[in-house]
């Protein structure tokens, strides 16, 4: 199968960094993706310098609720951070391609370390709704059919053609934010593998048994591409996923516990409080532990 061709070359990205740079002298170290609802991460950065994306050259905008379409440059805690209060998703119509654009401009832009959020169904039972689960691993449905972000010609200048993605999500980076969220009291710290479906619609009760039997513990329709995208390039990551619903495993209780995208942005922003502290102490971490370990 052939592939329509990637609009975002490195000269493409390039301009668009050159343009933030014309803007802006923040050289951002660390990477922020806010999933639904978490937009209020972006309040943590002082100094704030914001570009709407419709204001910057080639940037395709946010189409959903609980994604404002802004990039925050500033600092959180005197670490230099670029923030995306809204992402992009393959449901709105953007290629994969095209919905990691940004993750290759954070990495022209000096990024070294990805912390990336979502809002995610829990697929694993014993979840409640309210949870944080700490992503260990994804597994890539999308990509069994052929359908990810780096198909298509490689550029050597963003990373190599084949690379592993053992350790895509940083076990370092994993163990420190359980011992972060242990200090700051949160009881509802869960660990698993995240999957990303296309979306629009959520997961029927058979989509449900099949992702849990292959041992998905929550499913969402962001981040795994990004991800990807990320380690391609050599960045370190880190992600986590509210579980703003439990999905339906069995059909007696499936109707009664169908979900609602205001449900799931009411959950998010509902948990506000304890995000900011906890992104804002692992920024911290990132920026006295680890700056400079990127190979
Ligand atoms: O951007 P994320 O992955 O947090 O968004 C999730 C998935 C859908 O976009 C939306 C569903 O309600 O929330
Ligand atoms: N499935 C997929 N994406 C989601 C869900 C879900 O149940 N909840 C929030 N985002």
């Amino acid at each position: 199968m052939l592939h329509a061709e990637n609009e975002y070359t490195y000269e493409r990205i390039t301009e668009i960094k050159d343009f933030i740079k014309s803007k802006c002298d923040i050289d951002p170290k660390v990477g922020i993706i806010c999933g639904t609802g978490l937009g209020s991460i972006g309040e943590l950065i002082t100094d704030a310098f914001i570009l709407d994306y419709k204001n910057i050259p080639y940037f395709p905008i946010s189409t959903v609720e609980g994604h404002k379409g802004r990039l925050i440059l500033g600092y959180i805690k005197t670490v230099p951070v670029i923030c995306m209060q809204g992402r992009f998703h393959y449901y709105e119509g953007y290629s994969l391609s095209k919905c990691v654009m940004p993750v290759r401009l954070m990495k022209l832009l000096g990024v070294t370390h990805l912390i990336a959020s979502n809002a995610a169904g829990g697929l694993n039972q014993d979840f409640k709704i309210g949870d944080i689960m700490l992503q260990k691993d994804h597994v890539n449905v999308m990509g069994f059919s052929g359908n990810g972000p780096l198909v298509g010609l490689n550029d050597l200048r963003f990373g190599p053609r084949f690379f592993s993605m053992v350790n895509a999500y940083d076990v370092d980076l994993l163990e420190s934010a359980k011992k972060i969220a242990e200090e700051l009291g949160l009881k509802n710290i869960k660990e698993g593998v995240y999957t990303c479906v296309g979306g629009p619609t959520y997961e029927t009760v058979a989509e449900v048994r099949a992702l849990r039997s292959m041992g998905i513990d929550a499913a969402g329709m962001s981040t795994v591409h990004e991800v990807t995208t990320a380690r391609h390039c050599g960045m370190r990551c880190f992600a986590f996923s509210l579980i703003t619903n439990i999905c339906p495993i069995d059909y007696s209780t499936a109707v009664e516990s169908e979900i609602h995208s205001n449900d799931v942005i009411e959950v998010a922003m509902s948990k506000d409080k304890d995000l900011k502290l906890f992104v804002e102490r692992i920024v911290q971490f990132i920026g006295k532990n680890d700056l400079n370990s990127v190979k």
